[in-house]
C-alpha cells in the first residue's frame, strides 16, 4: 500500500493541515484526481505526494495510523502538470488560503461530480467532437509505481502532447493586415523573448485603438507556430465573444476554447480537458482561467491589465494578473500585459526595468485621440427651483444633436443603474434606505421595485410613503434607465439605446444589442462601464462621461487613478474610424473641473499622470511602494467586529520580532464604504509592510494564529485576509 498525500477542500481554517494522508494500492502521480473519504462525504481531491517509501505510518507515540483508503482515482485523465501544482501552492500560499480549497476551486466544479467511469464517458464525447481517435482504455488495475508512472506518461503523450493534424490546408487563408511600424517592432521584441532562457514580462502601453488586439494575434500566431498554446485573458465575459470571433477568424482550423463563468458546467468542463489535453491551441478566458492547466503553454496575454475585475472578490482574492507573471515565469513563457493606462503597480516595474516596456503611441491608421472637452457643472446655469438639473448640460446636448444629424452615434457613460439611486419623501425626508444594509435601495422603474445593490433586498415601490403617508415621493439623481427616458425626451425621433447589467441579463442580448450599435441602428448608446471597454466601436464619435465625480470622492486612494483609467477607456471608444477621428470628442461632466486627472486628461498624458500618481504614493508610502493586507470580518455588531480586529492586531505585534515592530504599520479599524450589508456590520484594518516578504513572513505565522482568536471572539461570522487588496 502506498500512503498519498491529497489536497482536498476542508472548510476554511479548520485546523486540517493542508493535505491529507490517505492509502491506495497504486501511487498515483503528484497531479492526479482521487475521490476520497472526507468525513461523512466523499469528496474529490488531487494527489499532492505519493510516498512509495513510508507504508506504514505511525503517530508520535508509536501505534500505528490507521488511513482511509482512496475510494477511486480518476485515472482516465492526465494528472495535472507540476506546473498547475507549482501556481495553486503558490496561490495558497501568498493569499493565506488552504492549499485544498484554492487547488478545488480553480478546478472545473462538474468535475467534482464525476466518477472514473463518467470521466471517461465525457473524454469520448469529446474526442467524438474534436474527431480524434478514442484513446486507449486505461488499465483500471495497476501494478506497481513504475508502470503508473510509465503509462500516465504514455496517455500524457498520447492523448496531450502530440498536436493534433488539423485541416488547416481546408481553411481559407486569413485577411492580416500589414502591421503598423509600431506594432512591427512590438513584435520582433515579443518574438525574440520566446527564444530566451527566461522569458521576460511585458508591459505593453498602447493608446486606445493602437492596435493591441493585433499585436495579441500575432504573438499568439507564433507561438502557435513553434507548436505551443497561448491563454490570453481578458477582463469581462462580454468582451470575451468579440475577441474569440477576432481570433476565430484568424485561426481557421485550430480549436479556440474560451473559459469563463458564464458557460454551462459542461462546457466549462469540456473546454477545460480541451486545454489540459493539450488539444486547444488558444484559451481565450477571464481571470479564472490563469488555473487552466496547458501542457504546452506558450504565451499569456493580459489584456487591459489594469481592469479591477483581474482580482478575485471572494475566497481566494487571488490577482489574475499578478499570477500570470508568476506562471509566466515558472512555465517559461512571455507574457504581456496590455492595457493604454497600465496600472501604477505595473507601469513602476516597467520604469524600474522588471518588465520590458514597450510602447505604441500612434493610433491605427490616421486615427487621432478624441478632443477632450471638460464642463464645469458649477457654471451651469441653475434649474428652476424644485428642479433637478438637466442630464446633459446644453452645449454638451447640443454636440450630441449635431452627431444625430451627421449620422454618427454618442456614448452616454453613467455608471451607475437602474432609474435613480434613492427615492425620497418630498414631505417628511424619507429615503429609501435598505432595512439590511448601511445603502440606499435603487429605484427601477421598468418593473417598479426598489432594490439593494447590495444584498438583493427588493420590494415594490410603496404608493405613498411609508412614514407619513405622503403620496409624492420623487427620484433622487440619475441612474442609466432615466438617463435613456430623459434622452428620448430630449432627442424626438432619435434611436436611444441602453446597455446594463439589467438590459443584458437574458444570454444573447448583449451579442443582440452591440451587434445594432455596430450596424447603426443606434443614435445614442447609454450604458455603464460595461461599454467603456474594449469594444472597437466604429461609428462613435462622441463619448460622454456624464457624471463621472462621484468616482472621485472616495476615501480609496485608488480612485484617481481608477477613474482616469476608465475615462481614457471610455474616450478611446470615440473616433476609432480614422476618417471621423479628427472630429471626434469626449466630453466629461464635472464640478472638480481643476482636479489634476482632467487636465492629463485632456492632453491624453498617461505618463505624466502616473508620474505625479506615483510621486504622491511614494510620499504618502501607499502601493508600490508598499504592501498592503487587509483583515475583514464581519459581525451583528460593530463592536464586536472591531475588538477582533484590535485583538488581531495586538495578536501580529506580538509575533513580530522587536526589531520589525516599527516597520509594520497597522492603522486603525474602519468601516469600509458600505459599512453594514445583509444585517452584518463589516470592519476592516489595513496592515502595511516596507517589503512583500516583510509582509509575507508575518502573513505567515498571523494568518494560522486567527481562527483560534476568532473563537474566543464569538460574535465574528466571517473573517478573511485580502492581500494585496484592491479597495480600500
Ligand atoms: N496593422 C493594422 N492595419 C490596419 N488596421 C489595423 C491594424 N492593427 C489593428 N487594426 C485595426 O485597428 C482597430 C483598433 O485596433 P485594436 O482594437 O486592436 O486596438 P486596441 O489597441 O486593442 O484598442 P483598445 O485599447 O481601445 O481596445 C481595429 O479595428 C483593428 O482591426
Ligand atoms: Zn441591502
Amino acid at each position: 500500500m502506498y500512503r498519498l498525500a491529497v489536497a482536498v477542500d476542508t472548510p476554511q481554517h479548520a485546523g486540517l493541515g493542508d493535505v491529507l494522508d490517505y492509502e491506495a494500492a497504486d501511487a498515483w502521480a503528484p497531479g492526479t484526481l482521487v475521490r476520497v473519504p472526507l468525513g461523512k462525504r466523499e469528496t474529490l481531491g488531487v494527489v499532492w505526494q505519493a510516498d512509495d517509501d513510508a507504508p506504514d505510518a505511525s503517530a508520535a507515540d508509536g501505534s500505528p495510523v490507521v488511513l482511509k483508503a482512496v475510494i477511486e482515482a480518476l485515472g482516465s485523465l492526465p494528472p495535472l502538470p507540476p506546473a498547475w501544482c507549482a501556481l495553486v501552492s503558490f496561490t495558497a500560499r501568498y493569499y493565506q488560503r488552504a492549499l485544498g480549497e484554492v487547488a478545488l476551486s480553480v478546478l472545473p466544479p462538474e468535475l467534482r461530480k464525476l466518477d472514473d467511469a463518467g470521466l471517461l464517458k465525457r473524454l469520448r464525447k469529446l474526442d467524438k467532437a474534436l474527431g480524434l481517435l478514442p484513446p486507449p482504455a486505461p488499465k483500471r488495475k495497476r501494478k506497481s509505481a513504475a508502470a503508473e508512472v510509465a503509462q500516465a506518461a504514455e496517455i500524457a503523450t498520447e492523448l496531450a502532447v502530440e498536436p493534433h493534424d488539423t485541416p488547416t490546408t481546408a481553411a481559407e487563408a486569413p485577411q492580416r493586415p500589414p502591421l503598423t511600424p509600431e506594432q512591427d517592432t512590438v513584435l520582433a521584441s515579443l518574438t525574440a523573448d520566446f527564444n530566451a532562457a527566461q522569458p521576460a514580462c511585458h508591459l505593453l502601453h498602447g493608446v486606445t485603438g493602437s492596435g493591441k488586439t493585433e499585436v495579441y494575434l500575432r504573438a499568439a500566431e507564433h507561438a502557435l507556430s513553434i507548436g505551443r498554446q497561448a491563454l490570453v485573458l481578458v477582463p469581462e465575459i462580454n468582451l470575451t465573444p468579440q475577441l474569440e470571433q477576432r481570433f476565430a477568424e484568424r485561426f481557421p482550423g485550430r480549436k479556440l476554447v474560451s473559459l469563463h463563468s458564464g458557460l454551462t458546467a459542461a462546457q466549462r468542463l469540456q473546454n477545460w480537458l480541451a486545454a489540459h489535453l493539450g488539444h486547444a491551441d488558444l484559451v481565450l478566458g477571464t481571470r479564472l482561467a490563469i488555473f487552466c492547466p496547458l501542457p504546452r503553454l506558450g504565451l499569456i496575454v493580459v489584456d487591459e491589465e489594469h481592469d479591477p475585475s483581474y482580482k478575485q472578490q471572494d475566497g481566494a482574492r487571488y490577482s489574475a494578473r499578478d499570477l500570470a507573471v508568476y506562471r509566466g515565469r515558472l512555465e517559461r513563457a512571455p507574457v504581456v500585459l496590455g492595457s493604454a493606462t497600465p496600472s501604477l503597480e505595473s507601469w513602476q516595474h516597467a520604469q524600474t526595468g522588471r518588465y520590458r516596456l514597450l510602447t505604441m503611441a500612434q493610433r491605427v491608421g490616421q486615427g487621432v485621440l478624441p478632443a477632450v472637452r471638460i464642463i464645469d457643472m458649477k457654471t451651469q446655469p441653475r434649474p428652476p427651483r424644485g428642479q433637478e438639473p438637466p442630464a446633459l448640460a446644453p452645449p454638451l446636448l447640443a454636440a450630441v444633436k449635431e452627431r444625430i444629424e451627421r449620422g454618427e452615434q454618442s456614448l452616454l457613460f453613467l455608471n451607475r443603474r437602474g432609474f435613480a439611486p434613492v427615492l425620497h419623501c418630498t414631505a417628511c425626508d424619507w429615503k429609501s434606505g435598505c432595512p439590511h444594509c448601511s445603502a440606499w435601495r435603487v429605484f427601477h422603474k421598468l418593473d417598479r421595485t426598489l432594490r439593494c445593490h447590495h444584498c438583493g433586498f427588493t420590494e415594490r415601490v410603496p404608493r405613498a410613503c411609508p412614514d407619513c403617508g405622503n403620496q409624492d415621493i420623487q427620484p433622487m439623481g440619475r441612474g442609466t434607465e432615466r438617463l435613456e427616458e430623459q434622452m428620448a425626451e430630449a432627442l424626438p425621433g432619435a434611436r436611444v439605446a441602453r446597455i446594463d447589467a439589467d438590459t443584458t441579463r437574458l444570454k444573447g442580448t448583449l451579442e443582440q444589442q452591440l451587434a445594432a450599435v455596430h450596424a447603426g441602428d443606434v443614435d445614442v448608446l447609454i450604458g455603464t462601464q460595461m461599454v467603456t471597454k474594449g469594444h472597437d466601436f466604429r461609428r462613435v464619435t462622441l463619448v460622454a462621461a456624464v457624471n463621472p465625480d462621484s468616482a472621485l470622492f472616495t476615501a480609496d486612494f485608488r480612485a484617481p487613478e481608477r477613474l482616469f483609467a476608465t475615462l481614457m477607456q471610455a474616450g478611446g471608444r470615440a473616433g476609432r474610424d480614422a476618417e471621423a477621428a479628427a472630429r471626434s470628442e469626449m466630453w466629461v461632466q464635472t464640478s472638480v473641473p481643476e482636479h489634476p486627472l482632467f487636465a492629463a486628461l485632456r492632453k491624453h498624458d498617461f505618463d505624466a499622470f502616473a508620474a505625479s500618481q506615483l510621486t504622491e504614493r511614494d510620499m504618502a508610502g501607499l502601493p508600490p511602494f508598499s504592501h498592503l493586507a487587509l483583515l475583514r470580518c464581519e459581525a451583528r455588531e460593530a463592536a464586536v467586529a472591531e475588538d477582533f480586529l484590535k485583538a488581531a492586531r495586538d495578536l501580529a505585534r506580538s509575533l513580530l520580532p522587536a526589531e520589525q515592530l516599527t516597520d509594520v504599520m497597522f492603522y486603525a479599524p474602519v468601516p469600509p464604504h458600505v459599512a453594514k450589508v445583509a444585517g452584518f456590520e463589516r470592519r476592516q484594518m489595513l496592515v502595511e509592510g516596507p517589503t512583500r516578504p516583510l509582509l509575507q513572513r508575518l502573513l505567515a505565522v498571523w494568518t494560522p494564529a486567527l481562527p483560534a482568536l476568532r473563537s474566543q471572539h464569538k460574535g465574528i461570522v466571517r473573517w478573511a485576509i485580502d492581500v494585496d487588496p484592491l479597495s480600500i
